[in-house]
């Protein structure tokens, strides 16, 4: 494959690799994004984010993580990618087709991206769960945290309230709660610690990525959640590892909103020594 440009983006520190492929056409095998992905070898991201041509939108929207799996959700790489659809072509909302979903963005004055991220799914089924259960409160016992909550924002999430973050060992239980059988098609993993009635800090262990400095769809997940036990009313500040905040609401029966913003690194281009297959 011949040598690929890509801006280098991120939200609140979760980064990305974002390829343009509504004019040539991306196709990636999971050992180029895994070669692409590498911090030491190649570019480093998170997740990889292609752009394409949508017919029902101004533009499709897809995820990949770092371990080369596809990701149906994710709130940070959607900024980013308004980020630059806006850039491009100044206007007051897009369209944007991210798998089933139709997304809505606004580039908000201050410059922050707000994204209606459509509505949560709330079933045991659709997060999913391998055992029928309320998700409010999941019957999944693992050594001594609070049973979790299970939400799907396109994506599977299962979040922890816990009472001292720091106190969580995330990168030893993360990835064995990522791939807990509980989670048929393993989750990304959040712990949440509420700081007052409109604050909660979250840090997420990403399905196929890690722990990451930020995630847009588990502040999503976790606001929901805290919604759902009564912790906080329809909005709150979440407040990432990566520093800064993102701006959740959620009114139960309607789709979740994210504000926050969205960065732009560096442009390159990706050689064709890391696209060989
Ligand atoms: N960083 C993302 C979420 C990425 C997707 C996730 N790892 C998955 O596999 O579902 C965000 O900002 O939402």
């Amino acid at each position: 494959m011949r040598a690929l440009p890509f801006y280098k983006m991120h939200g609140l520190g979760n980064d990305f690799v974002v390829v343009d492929a509504r004019h040539v056409p991306v196709e990636l095998d999971a050992g180029q994004m895994r070669r692409i992905a590498d911090r030491h070898r190649g570019v480093g991201f998170d997740q990889l984010v292609r752009i394409s041509q949508a017919l029902d939108a101004d533009a499709r929207i897809e995820f990949f993580n770092s371990d080369g799996t596809r990701a149906g959700a994710c709130g940070n790489g959607t900024r980013c990618a308004a980020r630059l659809l806006f850039d491009e072509c100044p206007g007051r909302t897009l369209r944007l087709r991210v798998g089933e979903r139709l997304l809505e963005a606004e580039r908000l004055a201050d410059g922050r991206i707000a994204v209606t991220m459509g509505e949560p799914l709330l079933d045991w089924r659709d997060v999913p769960v391998a055992v029928p259960c309320d998700t409010v409160e999941m019957p999944l016992d693992f050594e001594d945290l609070p049973h979790p909550a299970g939400v799907s924002m396109g994506n599977p999430h299962g979040v922890f309230f816990v009472e001292d973050l720091e106190r969580v060992e995330i990168a030893r239980v993360g990835p064995l709660l990522e791939r807990h059988p509980f989670f048929p098609d393993r989750a990304n993993i959040g712990f949440a610690q509420l700081l007052g009635p409109e604050t909660i800090r979250l840090r997420v262990w990403e399905r196929g990525a890690g722990l990451t400095l930020a995630c847009g769809s588990g502040a999503c997940a976790a606001l929901v959640s805290a919604v759902r036990r009564g912790l906080v009313r329809e909005r709150a500040r979440v407040l990432l590892d990566g520093g800064g905040e993102l701006e959740i609401t959620w009114r139960p029966g309607g789709p979740v909103t994210m504000t926050g913003p969205a960065a732009l690194s560096f442009e390159g281009v990706l050689s064709a020594e890391l696209l060989d297959r």
